[in-house]
């Protein structure tokens, strides 16, 4: 299936998070959403993985993911949460083969994708930040869902291990619809195909990533901004 389709709402308690985001994710894409803190970013994906029950849809071609038992939506979709520090003391290996669905075969493989494989045996509870953010990648992957959502999926990451990720990122968004939170623009801007501004809980821009104009992050994030060229990539030159 190659075809996510998005219209949601979401109200926490009288205060609406999320206004009519309506966007569609394909395969073959990296689809990047970005904007201020506070502008439903989190919230929109813990809205499309089910976490949270948002008005409107969740369609992967044409099937509606709201509607399905929470088992059932994990073949379909997987989730990389913003990390937080482990809570359970077990060991890599066991903490990918948790993901639903995951076989051993697909733990293997998750695990070598990310450079985790050869410290399957180490508690969880024992990594640094960065390599728990690659353990939870893996077990992600593991699941073999065809939609995986990842929110900053780079936050704890040093810069080798953050290109190290978003290459994996390239190399697999052919298999996978991918949507990922980033607060980093630069890798936004060369990593991404498509962007998707967030402001307020609504949409303020989406299109090719080669398409964001300083002024739209102007106008978004409230400072001034350039984006130069430096050898193909486009790096976001920003101050208040
Ligand atoms: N459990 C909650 N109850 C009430 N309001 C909440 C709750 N969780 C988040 N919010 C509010 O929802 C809004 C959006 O939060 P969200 O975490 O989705 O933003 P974000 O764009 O991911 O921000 P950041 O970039 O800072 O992570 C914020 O105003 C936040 O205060």
């Amino acid at each position: 299936m190659d075809k996510l389709e998005v219209n949601v709402s979401f109200s926490y308690g009288e205060k609406q998070i999320l206004k009519d985001v309506e966007f569609s994710a394909r395969k073959g894409e990296l689809l990047a959403i970005v904007g201020p803190n506070g502008a439903g970013k989190s919230t929109l994906l813990k809205c499309l993985v089910g976490i949270l029950k948002p008005s409107g849809y969740v369609r992967l071609n044409g099937l509606d993911l709201l509607g399905l038992k929470p088992k059932e939506r994990a073949k379909y979709i997987s989730y990389v949460p913003q990390s937080s520090f482990p809570e359970f003391a077990f060991t890599v290996e066991e903490f990918v083969e948790l993901g639903t669905y995951a076989t051993r075969g697909n733990v293997e493989e998750a695990l070598r994708k990310v450079g985790m494989w050869e410290r399957r045996k180490e508690l969880v509870t024992k990594l640094s930040g960065g390599e728990y953010q690659l353990v939870l990648i893996a077990r992600a992957l593991a699941q073999g869902s065809d939609v995986m959502l990842l929110d900053e999926p780079t936050s704890h990451l040093d810069i080798n291990h953050a290109l190290q990720i978003m290459d994996l990122l390239k190399s697999i968004k052919d298999e996978k619809i991918l949507v990922a939170v980033m607060h980093d623009l630069n890798l936004a801007l060369n990593y991404a195909d498509r962007v998707i501004v967030l402001k307020k809980g609504q949409i303020q821009w989406s299109g090719k990533s080669s398409a964001l104009t300083p002024e739209v992050l102007e106008e978004v994030y409230g400072i001034k901004a350039k984006i130069v060229d430096v050898e193909g990539q486009r790096i976001v030159v920003a101050w208040e």
